[in-house]
């Protein structure tokens, strides 16, 4: 569950009173999610999101976060929108924590994408992607990209092998291999870094929404489609399923095309997303706190797509053709 702050009617009612969204009739924690405290708030002016930040949020980076949704929201992304206060400011402190308040986005996520479902999600993913690429009010380098993972593997190299094993020194291999030879030159904007099928809402086969936009950063463009590639397109035995990769890639390129420079990439820059979910996945599941009500993802999914990604020889295996 992720409530790690509480929040009083009290508290709530004096914080909704700075904004113009009428009387509190209802709010209840929401038990999806891990990074921070999220409440589902009813007021006379309708339904609405409140998050409250929690540790791993760093603060100097919500400012780059909210005028992102607030960007995307004004060129017609369906994501949440940043809601000001009566001051003209979104973001807020309510019980000690940087808050905001955002709209709330019908739809439910699935758990099993469909071939539909992955083709909804290249469309909407280059959507971002264009809609990102006049977003300069500020940039935030991405924590998670090559530089980022040794630091995490030193964490976990220790303990690897409890997981797996082996899994240490597959690790080990895996950065001299990426770090040396990780593409550059590519087209780089806003990317959302996270895009998993948890992030975004469906009404039916249609995408009504995308949310969680707290990994988002300035990076290669192409390496979002392999985190999306990685996410949407394994199926639960471990098998990579092209027709999905398939679907994904070719909704994409109708919206944004790819250059066969990003394509020739695929290869490398979904073995570096995969290795980026293994090793944060894999630092989490070696330090859960004793009593946490919250279960870690499993690292060993990743592993398995890594070792997909590992046999691949070319783009086409991943249902593309330069
Ligand atoms: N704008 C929104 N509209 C509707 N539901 C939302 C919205 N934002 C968050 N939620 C709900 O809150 C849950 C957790 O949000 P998320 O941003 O993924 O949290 P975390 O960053 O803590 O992982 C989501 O799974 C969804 O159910
Ligand atoms: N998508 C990441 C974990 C981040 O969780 P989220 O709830 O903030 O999307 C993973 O699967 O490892």
């Amino acid at each position: 569950m992720a409530v790690y702050t509480d929040v009083s009617p009290e508290q709530l009612e004096a914080f909704l009173s700075t904004y113009d969204l009428g009387r509190l009739r209802a709010f209840k924690g929401i038990a999806e999610g891990v990074e921070n405290s999220n409440f589902l708030l009813q007021t006379e002016a309708g339904s609405f999101i409140l998050t409250l930040y929690e540790k791993r949020v760093n603060p100097a980076d919500l400012p780059f976060f909210i005028g992102l949704m607030q960007h995307l929201a004004a060129r017609g992304i369906d994501c949440p929108q940043p809601v000001k206060n009566r001051e003209g400011v979104a973001l807020g402190t309510l019980a000690g924590r940087p808050a905001l308040i955002a709209t709330f986005l019908y739809g439910t996520s699935v758990r099993r994408p469909s071939v539909a479902n992955c083709a909804a999600l290249g469309t909407a993913l280059a959507g971002l992607h264009r809609a990102g690429a006049d977003f300069t009010a500020s940039s935030r380098v991405n924590a998670l990209s090559v530089p980022g993972w040794r630091p995490l593997y030193e964490q976990a190299k220790d303990r690897a092998d409890t997981v797996a094993p082996g899994l240490s020194a597959l690790i080990a291999d895996e950065l001299s291999v990426l770090e040396p030879a990780w593409p550059s030159g590519l087209p780089a904007g806003v990317i959302h870094a996270d895009l998993f099928p948890d992030n975004v809402f469906f009404t039916g086969e249609e995408l009504t929404g995308l949310i969680d936009f707290y990994f988002a950063c300035n990076d290669l463009l192409a390496y979002d489609v392999a985190i999306c590639l990685n996410a949407w397109c394994f199926e639960p035995d471990g098998a990579y399923n092209q027709t999905k990769g398939r679907a994904l890639l070719a909704a994409y390129r109708t919206v944004r095309p790819l250059s066969d420079q990003e394509i020739a990439a695929l290869p490398m820059l979904c073995r570096g997303a995969a290795l980026r979910f293994l090793l944060t996945r894999l630092v989490d599941w070696l330090n859960v706190p004793p009593g946490a009500l919250v279960r870690p993802h499993d690292p060993k999914e990743y592993l398995r797509k890594l070792r997909f990604h590992r046999s691949v020889t070319s783009p086409a295996d991943y249902g593309v053709a330069s």
